[in-house]
């Protein structure tokens, strides 16, 4: 066999999908995993994708089987493991050679090794899961734009196809691309929290049976609420467990996994400055949602906290519009972190290009993409909230969204991120806010002055200063 056009190192979940792609659009692939016997699992249960696989026992073996200049994607954890792979890799490769994390990482690190990995390197954001990554996901790319060049073919053969377009697209230099998939990843989880807590309030509040969940979820997705989250939380709530017969969502412990990226979004957003307080929430209802011993202790001792809604329970129609405000505040909040990070970092992102990108194959894909790219078109620095077409939707919509969140908070059920949008909403409409306070409490203590409204001069006193 000729020299593979592309290398990759990581046969799990994600990296075997990835193979299966490449292999699938034409492009040899030779891989090495870890444990190797994962390695020899694959390529026999390729089929006829094989005889563009070349699987590798060693390091060097990698090396030697792939056509020069080099490209070898990584596809394993972040942190650690990925130094070490650039560490074993880089030793055993030319000048030229590209080496490609394509895992989920922190920006910074891919900054730092943008710069000191020894050679060619590229970050890249991968979205879409296994399904995604098996037969087109939406990329998000960062680094020298040469080395995307070098690969953006066979990226954008893999890659998700929106009506012609490939969903492939170089963000920046550096860690533009993993921060623009931490972003993606940060909104990913604000969505998911508010479909748990409509999923909420439709079982607890409502008492309503998981079919009849399912079944509005799946109209839900007929509607402006389609998106792939919405599609397979439907999905979800209708699934039977095949060992108790019972639906899934019964069996499943209530504590949500989370791997890092919605955390690093909300602790960089910090360090911008950027306000993305449905996220925030996301984040910190999975790390409660972890601590299911004190919940279970706080149930104890102060009693369950959600209960029937009764007469006050929102319509159907009125969960569909809250949910549809919030997702928009969930990417509004988004893409003002996105805008924020392109001034500090002085890295131009595509606003537009980036709703774009997730139109397709990534997991935050929803019907509103494409109305937002055309808004980010517009005026990419505006905040979406702004956007005529989606300041009408929230102006229509946010009544609906204050009802549900008065009734699920009247009885007792926690809605976090929908609050927290509510409240981001009436917080970016109110032009006479209470910080005036805060200022006023900053100067009695610590003498920070004051900026006097009447006057506009800075620097001032109040009366205890002497
Ligand atoms: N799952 C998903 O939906 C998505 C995941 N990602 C990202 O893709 C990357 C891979 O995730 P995923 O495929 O789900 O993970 P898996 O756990 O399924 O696979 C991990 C892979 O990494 C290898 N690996 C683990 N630790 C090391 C190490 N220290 N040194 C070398 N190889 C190692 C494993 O090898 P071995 O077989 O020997 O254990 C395996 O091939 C992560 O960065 C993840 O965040 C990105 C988008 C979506
Ligand atoms: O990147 C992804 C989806 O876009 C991965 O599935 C990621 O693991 C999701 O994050 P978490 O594990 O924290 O829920």
């Amino acid at each position: 066999m000729a020299k593979a056009e592309i290398g990759l190192v990581g046969l799990g979940t994600m990296g075997s999908a990835l193979a299966l792609n490449i292999a699938d659009k034409g492009h040899s692939v030779a891989v090495w995993n870890r444990t190797h016997s994962h390695t020899e699992a694959f390529v026999q249960e390729a089929g006829p994708l094989a005889e563009r696989i070349v699987p590798a026992e060693t390091h060097a073996d990698l090396v030697a089987a792939l056509a020069e200049p080099r490209a070898i994607i990584l596809m394993v954890p972040a942190g650690a493991p990925v130094d070490e792979q650039i560490a074993a890799l880089r030793p055993l490769l030319g000048p030229d050679d590209l080496i490609i994390d394509a895992g989920n990482a922190n920006f910074r690190d891919t900054s730092r090794r943008a710069t000191d990995s020894g050679g060619p390197f590229l970050g890249i954001g991968v979205s879409g899961g296994e399904e995604g990554a098996r037969h087109g996901p939406s990329i998000m790319g960062g680094g020298e734009r040469a080395y995307w060049d070098r690969v953006a073919h066979i990226l954008k053969d893999i890659a998700a196809d929106y009506e012609g377009t490939p969903c492939a697209t170089w963000m920046g230099e550096k860690g533009a691309g993993h921060f623009v998939k931490a972003v993606h990843n940060g909104i990913e989880y604000a969505d998911m929290q508010m479909i748990a807590e409509t999923y909420g309030i439709l079982r607890d509040g409502m008492g309503m049976g998981y079919d009849a969940i399912a079944d509005v979820f799946a109209k839900w997705n007929d509607g402006p609420l389609a998106s792939y989250l919405i599609e397979i939380s439907a999905k979800v709530a209708a699934a039977t467990d095949a060992r108790t017969g019972e639906p899934l969502l019964t069996v499943i412990a209530d504590s949500a996994g989370q791997k890092g990226t919605g955390r690093w979004t909300a602790v960089e957003a910090q360090h911008l400055g950027a306000a993305i307080p449905a996220i925030e929430a996301a984040v910190a209802a999975r790390n409660l949602s972890a601590k299911a011993d004190m919940r279970a202790t706080g149930e104890e001792l102060f009693g369950a906290g959600p209960q029937p809604m009764g007469p006050n329970a929102p319509s159907l129609d009125s969960l569909e519009q809250a949910l549809m405000a919030g997702k928009i505040m969930c990417y509004a909040q988004g893409f003002a972190m996105i805008n924020a990070a392109s001034d500090e970092f002085g890295w131009a992102l595509p606003l537009p290009e980036i709703a774009r990108v997730w139109r397709a194959g990534c997991i935050i894909r929803s019907a509103m993409l494409n109305d937002m790219a055309d808004a980010l078109a517009e005026d990419p620095a505006r905040n979406l909230l702004f956007a005529p077409f989606f300041a009408d939707k929230v102006r229509a919509a946010a009544p609906a969204l204050r009802e549900v969140v008065i009734a699920a908070q009247a009885a007792g059920i926690a809605v976090p991120a929908l609050a927290s949008g509510l409240a981001w909403f009436d917080t970016v409409r109110t032009a006479r806010g209470t910080a005036d306070m805060i200022q006023g409490q900053r100067d009695f203590f610590g003498l920070h002055g004051f900026v006097r409204r009447d006057t506009g001069e800075s620097g001032q006193h109040g009366p205890w200063a002497s």
